[in-house]
């Protein structure tokens, strides 16, 4: 077990072994979901000016109790052009601007209105500037509002929009090619037949990758040739190569020697955790290559630990590692071995309960489970009640 990396030094060599993709500048408005390169700065003060935040009557915190005389209107978008003075108030709604000399909102549902005549109607406004939003409550020009590492989710984006950005300069999409290995394995979709086996790794792949920016190329099920498999990874043109199955030390396990015949050389094979410890990561030229166990729940466990997390890195992500967070055990758990363990366990009231069988062929236990519970090398046994890291899946 000694030659087996550490996960999280794997994903460190990972890291520095494949630098971030080229810079791009897009619109705003094709930029969801991307990993920002240089800050974005407000080019504008939000709100531009002091706004109210509800509908009723702009005045004077002086004149109350009132009563006031109406004197026009401020909309959003169509600002009242005159000033309030003394006794006078603006009928104002949610988002317009308030109107000069004005500094406080009363609220329609505690005002009385009669022609221009507007009086108190309940307790009123609770003090001076109630109600008003006051220009830059939520930033100002010149105030950073995404950081560069950051990713474009969608309050990020809002958030940019409203201060002004147009362009903004990102990562480009990150290309992944995708090949499944096996002789025994037929198109999924494709029916069933009693001695193969309908692939799923890529599907799954895919479907992990939906949420990042990757395009997706597929070289499909490849054969257990050596010969086919090198021609594969010799002429991929792609920024990423992961491939499923192979990747360990049987006689048909050819994807090293194919990926070494096709010019890559290889960084690290075989991580300290469970599943997916056949793990390889390598490199030719400018392609980045990792090597997925085929085992299904191997392949989802090192998908999320490092597929998704090198297509981040890739993509200018700052933080790309997938972040943890913590369950109270519903149950027992043994001593942990030497390798980082992620148990399929599913969530009933907040409680982790692990699936009997860890068997990394078992899709049905990873498709019910909500959360794998990450147990660090030779974690101690632990006892029902305590809290335990997990990462949510479900
Ligand atoms: N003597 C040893 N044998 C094995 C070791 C070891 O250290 N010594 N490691 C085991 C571990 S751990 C794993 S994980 C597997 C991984 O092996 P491979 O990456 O070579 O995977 P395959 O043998 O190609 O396939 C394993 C299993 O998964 C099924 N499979 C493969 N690809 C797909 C796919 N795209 N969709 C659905 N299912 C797939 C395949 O049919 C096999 O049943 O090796 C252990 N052996
Ligand atoms: O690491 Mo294998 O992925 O345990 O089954």
């Amino acid at each position: 077990m000694s030659e087996l990396l550490p996960v999280a030094e794997a994903q460190a060599r990972l890291f520095a072994a494949n630098p971030p993709v080229a810079t791009e500048v897009l619109p705003i408005t094709e930029a969801i979901g991307r990993w920002i390169a240089a800050p974005i700065l407000a080019e504008r003060t939000q709100p531009a000016h002091d706004l109210s935040a509800m509908d009723g009557y702009a005045l004077r915190w002086a004149d109350m109790p009132g009563p006031w005389r109406v004197i026009g209107e401020s909309a959003a978008g169509r600002p009242f052009p005159g000033v309030v003075r003394d006794g006078e108030a603006v009928r104002i709604f949610t988002g317009a601007a308030m109107p000069d000399g004005a500094d406080t909102v009363l609220v329609q549902e505690e005002a009385e209105r009669d022609g221009e005549r507007l009086i108190l109607d309940g307790a009123g406004p609770p003090r001076k500037a109630a109600n008003v939003r006051h220009k830059g409550l939520d930033f100002s020009k010149g105030d950073p509002l995404v950081a560069a590492g950051d990713r474009l989710t969608a309050a990020r984006i809002a958030v940019a929009a409203t201060g002004g950005a147009r362009n903004v300069t990102v990562r480009r999409r990150i290309r992944v090619a995708i090949a499944a290995t096996g002789d025994e394995l037929i198109e999924p979709g494709s029916g069933t037949s009693p001695d193969a086996l309908p692939e799923s790794n890529r599907l799954l792949l895919r479907a992990l990758l939906a949420d990042v920016p990757a395009e997706i190329i597929d070289l499909g099920i490849l054969p257990d040739q050596q010969d086919v498999l090198t021609k594969a990874f010799a002429t991929v043109d792609a920024d990423l190569l992961v491939t499923t199955g192979g990747a360990s030390v049987g006689d048909h396990d050819l994807v090293r020697p194919a990926l070494l015949a096709a010019g890559a050389s290889i960084d690290f094979w075989r991580v300290a955790l469970r599943p997916g410890k056949p793990l390889m990561a390598g490199r030719r030229g400018d392609l980045a290559v990792l090597g997925l166990p085929g085992n299904p729940v191997s392949a989802f466990v090192t998908t999320l630990l490092f597929v998704k997390p090198l297509v981040a890195h890739l993509a200018g992500a700052h933080r790309p590692l997938p972040t943890t967070t913590r369950a109270i055990l519903g149950e027992a758990l043994p001593a942990n071995g030497p390798r980082t363990d992620y148990m399929r366990a599913e969530l009933r009231d907040g409680r982790a309960f692990v699936a009997t069988i860890q068997d990394s062929s078992m899709l049905l236990t990873l498709a019910r489970a909500g959360c794998l519970i990450v147990r660090a090398p030779h974690d101690p046994a632990r006892e029902c009640g305590e809290s335990a890291e997990i990462f949510m899946i479900g």
